[in-house]
């Protein structure tokens, strides 16, 4: 949970005073806002056509809405006040909704937003030449589920702020949140308290908070090394608040972090294998998220032939995927983060798991390779498959398994993988990123 983008407020009801800076940089229009952006920004075109025609993206606006808004850039404009709501607004649950860069669609019923995603994903699908679009099943995750968050850290005139950057400015200080796990957001008064009296924190820093079945593990980046008075603190918070590991890197450096304080074992449960994974692991959003992510790919496996019959994983990260599915069939799980490699080969011993160090952009698993596994899986980073897709083309696995958390780059792999013959089985659609645009899909193309 981690958004920068422009600034914006939510725009009120009644009317505002004019922006709090004062700037008067261009004249307030009203606007007709007619749908949603991909980043859930509203889409809006004046009511005046000598205003200008084209469509504008205004923040906090829902489809329906007249608002007076005033343009901050070509394409871009701030509501200052709503004229008319549309019929889809709900009262947002959050008081930060609008400053905080954590939520996009709280002004929306979630229902709504379901309903909005599985149309942007049709109608990505579609355009890029899926015809007979199969039936799409759907898992919406609640709030107070998040278990994974990057905060921002400042310190700030003796005080701490902890919190996500409203868009594109300073972080907003995170003294409510409907989203993450309680068992997180009450650990941020005491954090506050415990980052103003240690050094490791001169101006800024982040902290990624991972909800383990161990308790929260926490890793500080920051821009001042800890002292020796700093740790014996963090060891203290650590017992005082059952936090069983806290570490700690220098910030912009992707060193090895070093652990400030450790208390416990660190474990998460992936299927019927408990991993412990290291500072700052990759984990889906919520547990509900990866039980429904596990459900579908392990529904997608191809019937298993028999007991040599294998599969390949790619991007396993620690195994959220890679134990569920060794539950059935052996696994070949290529990664390539060192220190979740280490945690999956040390839970995979005695299991028909294989693991592999690889960096795949640089070098990916071969299409020969590919094409003899009886499916291949694939849950790559934000930016997608890259070199690692174009060997997936060239070897025609009978099955592929496709997590996707980008649907820009999922049509777009949709449109090589239909030229090669592929059909679209199933889709499940995973709402795990309630209140913002975000879409999280398991797709599985087989070839005839
Ligand atoms: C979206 S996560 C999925 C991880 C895992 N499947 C899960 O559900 O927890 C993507 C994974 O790809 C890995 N990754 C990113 N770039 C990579 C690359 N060039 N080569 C290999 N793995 C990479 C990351 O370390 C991360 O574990």
């Amino acid at each position: 949970m981690r958004r920068k983008a422009e600034r914006g407020r939510r725009p009120a009801r009644s009317r505002q005073s004019a922006d709090a800076t004062g700037a008067e940089a261009s004249p307030s229009q009203l606007f007709d806002v007619t749908g949603l952006g991909g980043s859930g920004d509203g889409l809006a075109r004046p009511v005046d056509p000598s205003d200008g025609g084209d469509l504008v993206f205004i923040p906090f606006t829902a489809p329906g809405d007249r608002v007076l808004a005033r343009r901050t850039g070509h394409d871009r404009a701030v509501a200052e006040q709503i004229i008319v709501p549309g019929s889809e607004r709900v009262e947002p649950p959050c008081s930060l909704f609008g400053q905080c860069g954590g939520c996009a669609l709280q002004h929306l019923s979630t229902t709504w937003t379901l309903d909005w995603k599985k149309d942007r994903l049709l109608t990505g699908l579609r355009k890029a030449g899926v015809s007979d679009i199969p039936f799409v099943r759907t898992t919406q995750t609640g709030p107070y589920t998040r278990r994974r968050a990057e905060l921002a850290l400042r310190r700030k005139q003796g005080t701490i702020i902890i919190g996500l950057h409203q868009r594109g400015g300073d972080p907003v200080d995170l003294t409510e949140c409907h989203l993450l796990h309680p068992a997180l957001t009450a650990l941020l008064p005491p954090l506050r308290e415990l980052l103003a009296k240690t050094a490791l924190l001169k101006r800024e820093g982040d902290l990624l908070i991972n909800l383990l079945d161990s308790g929260p593990d926490l890793l500080f980046s920051s821009d001042a090394n800890p002292g020796t008075a700093d740790r014996s603190r963090f060891a203290t918070f650590a017992v005082q608040h059952a936090i069983p590991r806290i570490a700690w890197r220098r910030a912009g450096t992707i060193d090895v972090p070093e652990i400030l304080t450790q208390i416990a074992p660190t474990r998460i449960r992936f299927g019927d294998t408990d991993v412990e994974p290291p500072p700052g692991a990759f984990l889906q959003a919520s547990r509900d998220g990866e039980i429904a992510i596990q459900a579908a790919v392990i529904e997608a496996l191809p019937r298993i032939p028999g007991k040599k019959a294998r599969v390949i994983e790619l991007y396993a990260g620690c195994g959220t995927l890679t134990f569920p599915l060794a539950e059935h069939i052996r696994v070949e799980a290529f990664e390539g983060h060192a220190a979740a490699v280490r945690s999956l080969q040390q839970a995979s011993a005695g299991k028909r798991i294989a693991v592999t160090l690889r960096d795949l952009n640089r070098q990916p698993v071969e299409a020969r390779e590919l094409g003899s596994a009886l499916a291949v899986i694939i849950d790559p980073p934000h930016s997608g498959a890259g070199m690692q897709m174009t060997q997936i083309l060239d070897g025609k696995p009978g099955v592929l398994i496709y997590v996707s958390c980008n649907p820009k780059i999922l049509f777009r792999d949709t449109v090589s993988l239909l030229a090669k013959g592929y059909r679209l089985d199933s889709i499940a659609l995973i709402d795990q990123f309630l209140w913002s645009a975000e879409i999280e899909t398991v797709c599985r193309f087989s070839r005839k």
